[in-house]
């Protein structure tokens, strides 16, 4: 999978792909292929503890919102140009993304192999691409759209990035907006 991972990379292939794969970051992290569009993961090479910082993210590059790109303040949103891609949402989340300090921090003890997930509207406000959620946690949203669309009851499980905490203070403590009703 190249570094301008993009919506056509449907993998038909995931044995061809895993083949070809070198991780970005051996021994912290990598990819776990599987066919389909979006059903790909990233899981830990090693153990990890509570707290720990699992990666200080670097090479990042501005760009447009797009599904594979993470906002870091309220106008900017950076593509991670890494495996980093491939971590995938939970509403149970084993990691948080702080992009302050941009550092992936792990949220629990997590076993070489498990998988590293954080809780996407933590730092999207409005996604560019909404889906309906498969995490199946006791407290799933459901449909993953941004912060925008959540109640500040469900944000307030959640580490939250600061301009992400600044919008919601902004909204104030009424009910959140009603989601659209598309999903892809
Ligand atoms: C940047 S990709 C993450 C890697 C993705 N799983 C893949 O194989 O390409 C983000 C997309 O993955 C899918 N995704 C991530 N977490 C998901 C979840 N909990 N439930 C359903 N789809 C999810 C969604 O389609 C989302 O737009």
């Amino acid at each position: 999978m190249p570094a301008t991972y993009t919506k056509e990379d449907t993998i038909t292939d995931a044995e061809a792909v895993k083949k070809a794969y070198k991780p970005t970051h051996p021994g912290l992290f990598e990819v776990v292929y599987a066919e389909g569009s979006f059903n790909s993961e990233l899981v830990a090479s090693k153990d990890y503890k509570k707290d720990e910082v699992i990666v200080v993210v670097e090479g990042t590059t501005p760009g447009p919102k797009k599904y594979t790109s993470v906002q870091v303040s309220r106008d900017l949103h950076i593509e991670l140009n890494s495996d980093l891609v491939f971590l995938n949402h939970s509403c149970d989340p084993s990691v948080s993304l702080d992009t302050d300090k941009m550092q992936l921090i792990a949220n629990r003890d997590i076993k070489k192999g498990g998988p590293l997930t954080f809780f996407y509207p933590s730092s999207e406000w409005e996604m560019d691409q909404s889906f309906p959620c498969w995490c199946g946690a006791e407290k799933c949203s459901k449909s993953i759209q941004g912060a925008k669309y959540l109640s500040a009851e469900t944000m307030d499980r959640y580490y939250v990035t600061s301009h992400i905490r600044e919008l919601l203070n902004e909204r104030g403590p009424e009910a959140a907006v009603a989601p659209p009703k598309k999903t892809t």
